[in-house]
């Protein structure tokens, strides 16, 4: 019998998940898994879910809710044989829509049955874990304005992006990698991932690969205010390179000074990165369930 924890969030993207606890644990009698779940609190979750992992030994970690919630999942099983399933339950869910994990619910949950298991690469952000994006400048101060806030949800998010825009003053960053400086100079963001897409669809990265050993490091320089909806266009169209304000690199490891100590990200939770920030590949050190027909 397959053992799978369930990781619920039970305040992720706005969403009661009371109903949905028993939901599950019928899904895994109906299926003959077993079942168990870790509710998280906010508070020491990595911790007590590490020992929950440790004592219970599931074949499946399966993360219910948004892009924290998946992350700290990861983070608890990376560079294991236990399997990340992703039920996408926040507010962007962001690796998931890059996995092609579908984003309703009871599809979601068939995948834990009919799969297929991939190792992926993930990104070493000096020291921490990023399975999906980190970013430095305008997207990681609204994420970390979103993550203060009392309200959840994707209308929340692009809230606090009109606000946030208007006065987003871009700040200096200095990209090295091979030895080189490939980049010096003002950004209104960096994006490094292996990924394609952010949780809102926006491809920042479109031809990036999830297990080539390599991620890429996406500058968006300063722009008119007046360029902004063409950019936006770009981004919803997989046509970002087309753009005179952007650049991708890229490599398996790289560093940045972060003049100003910018505002920083990873997969969703602002994070302390400190001026000098250095990034590593770590070739297919997560296992993940996907559809059975993804490639
Ligand atoms: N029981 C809880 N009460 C309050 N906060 C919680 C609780 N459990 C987890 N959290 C917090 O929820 C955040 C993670 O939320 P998550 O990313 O899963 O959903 P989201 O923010 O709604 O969606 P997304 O990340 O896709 O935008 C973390 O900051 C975590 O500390």
């Amino acid at each position: 019998m397959t053992k799978i924890l369930f990781v619920i969030n039970p305040i992720s993207g706005d969403i009661d998940k009371e109903d949905l606890m028993e939901d599950l644990k019928a899904f895994g009698r109906q299926h003959d898994l077993t079942v168990d779940i870790f509710k998280t609190t906010g508070e020491e979750d990595e911790k007590k879910l590490k020992e929950m992992l440790a004592s219970y030994k599931p074949e499946i970690a399966c993360a219910v809710g948004g892009d924290g919630t998946v992350s700290l999942t990861a983070k608890s099983i990376i560079n294991s044989e236990v399997a990340l399933a992703i039920i996408p339950m926040g507010s962007g869910n962001g690796l998931s829509k890059d996995l092609g994990i579908p984003q309703n619910i009871d599809e979601a949950l068939q995948l834990l049955v009919d799969h297929q298991k991939m190792a992926i690469d993930t990104l070493d952000v000096n020291g921490h874990l990023s399975i999906h994006i980190c970013d430095m400048g305008f997207n990681a101060l609204v994420v970390k304005r979103f993550c203060g806030g009392e309200t959840r949800g994707p209308g929340a998010y692009a809230w606090i992006a009109m606000q946030e825009f208007m006065a987003y003053e871009p700040k200096k960053y200095t990209i090295k990698t091979d030895g080189k400086t490939i980049f010096d100079g003002e950004a209104f963001m960096i994006t490094v991932t292996n990924a394609r897409a952010f949780g809102s669809n926006a491809a920042i990265n479109p031809t990036g690969v999830i297990n080539d050993g390599e991620f890429e490091i996406c500058i968006l320089e300063p722009f008119p205010k007046s360029s902004s909806l063409g950019i936006l266009y770009r981004l919803y169209t997989d046509t970002i390179d087309d753009s005179v304000y952007t650049h991708r690199f890229s490599c398996s490891s790289a560093s940045i000074i972060n003049h100003a100590e910018e505002v920083s990200q990873i997969d969703g939770e602002p994070e302390d990165l400190g001026k000098t920030i250095s990034f590593r590949a770590q070739p297919q050190n997560l296992h993940v369930l996907l559809p059975p027909q993804a490639v």
